[in-house]
């Protein structure tokens, strides 16, 4: 539908870096430095922004998303969740790189409490480069950020003219300013400079939400990419650094060679929590197929990708849920 007079919703944009702050480097090529404009300043690069809504703008962090941490993770709800006590925005704007940001997008869905729209949007081109995207990615999110129609979605994923929902959102590509897809579900609408177009309505049924620990960082879990010919070592050596829980990338439907499943299994009877996933990128990992999940007590990821299975495991962690069960019941639960 036509997009709705916003000029008076109050938009909350949080800098963290990226390649959307993004400027070229004094090394040669293609190079640039990513997370070095502040969201301010790319916020008075984007003209018309001012008639969309009335914007703030603070900065979280200056960082490419690759060093994304618990700590940012941390200050970025803290943050949302003082400007949604004190009534201060109607929408949140979150700018980031895209490397990490369907984890970002992920974590903040399974801990944000809030029917506010809250919108990830980053680029893929520098703000100096010749067809920079950043500035058209900014105004959409804005858009999306400041609509009515947006409340009670989950956090959301704001691309070259395409929304997605945190749980689906993947970049899917190195390069093209076309990277994020949901391959599970496809994007939940698009916008432009004129629309905003949902596919489906808000559904007003959430997930659980997890707590938060007083402090970062969350227990660690580590990510162990399965592959032919593989061993027990990654995953002996991940036990022996301590880890509280293991997200297997594994081949095809979540599976690794014997070796690799029976080292797993060892971890998990000495109370690491251990999930499988798959590294295909889309699909269904399912219970009991070709590994006996409930023999060996395991979980399963479903249709999480392993780089947001290890975000939900951790939370879960924090949250005092091991019991493979009950682990299980978390990630089918999660929205
Ligand atoms: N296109 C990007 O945003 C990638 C830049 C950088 N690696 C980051 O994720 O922040």
């Amino acid at each position: 539908q036509q997009a709705s007079d916003t000029s008076r919703a109050r938009v909350l944009v949080l800098g963290t870096g990226g390649t959307i702050a993004g400027q070229a480097s004094a090394r040669a090529g293609n190079a640039y430095d990513s997370g070095k404009v502040s969201a301010a300043d790319l916020i008075a690069a984007v003209p018309g922004m001012d008639k969309l809504a009335q914007i703030s703008a603070e900065q979280i962090s200056a960082i490419g998303s690759q060093d994304m941490n618990d700590k940012v993770w941390f200050d970025l709800v803290k943050r949302i969740h003082a400007a949604i006590e004190k009534k201060e925005a109607d929408g949140i704007v979150i700018t980031h790189g895209t490397d990490t940001m369907e984890e970002t997008a992920f974590f903040l869905q399974n801990v944000l409490e809030t029917d506010i729209p809250v919108v990830m949007v980053g680029s893929m081109r520098p703000a100096t480069a010749i067809g920079a995207d950043g500035p058209a990615n900014l105004y959409e999110a804005v858009r999306v950020a400041a609509a009515p129609e947006s409340r009670g979605r989950g956090v959301l994923v704001v691309l070259n003219d395409t929304i997605h929902g945190a749980r689906w959102a993947q970049k899917t590509n190195t390069t093209s300013v076309q990277t994020f897809r949901s391959p599970d579900a496809g994007p939940v609408g698009y916008v432009d400079t004129g629309s905003i177009r949902f596919l489906q309505p808000a559904v007003t049924a959430k997930g659980p939400k997890l707590k938060l620990p007083e402090t970062a960082p969350l227990p660690r879990v580590d990510i162990v990419y399965s592959h032919a010919n593989m061993d027990a070592a990654p995953i002996e050596d991940a036990v022996k650094r301590g880890v509280k829980g293991i997200v297997l990338a594994g081949v095809g439907d979540g599976n690794s060679s014997k070796s690799a499943i029976d080292a797993l299994a060892a971890a998990a009877k000495q109370g690491v929590v251990v999930v499988r996933s798959s590294r295909v990128g889309s699909g269904f990992v399912n219970r009991n197929v070709e590994v006996n999940d409930d023999e060996l007590g395991f979980a399963v990821s479903l249709d999480l990708n392993p780089q947001k299975a290890r975000v939900l495991l951790e939370l879960l962690i924090a949250n005092g849920i091991t019991e493979p069960k009950a682990v299980q019941q978390a990630f089918v639960a999660t929205k």
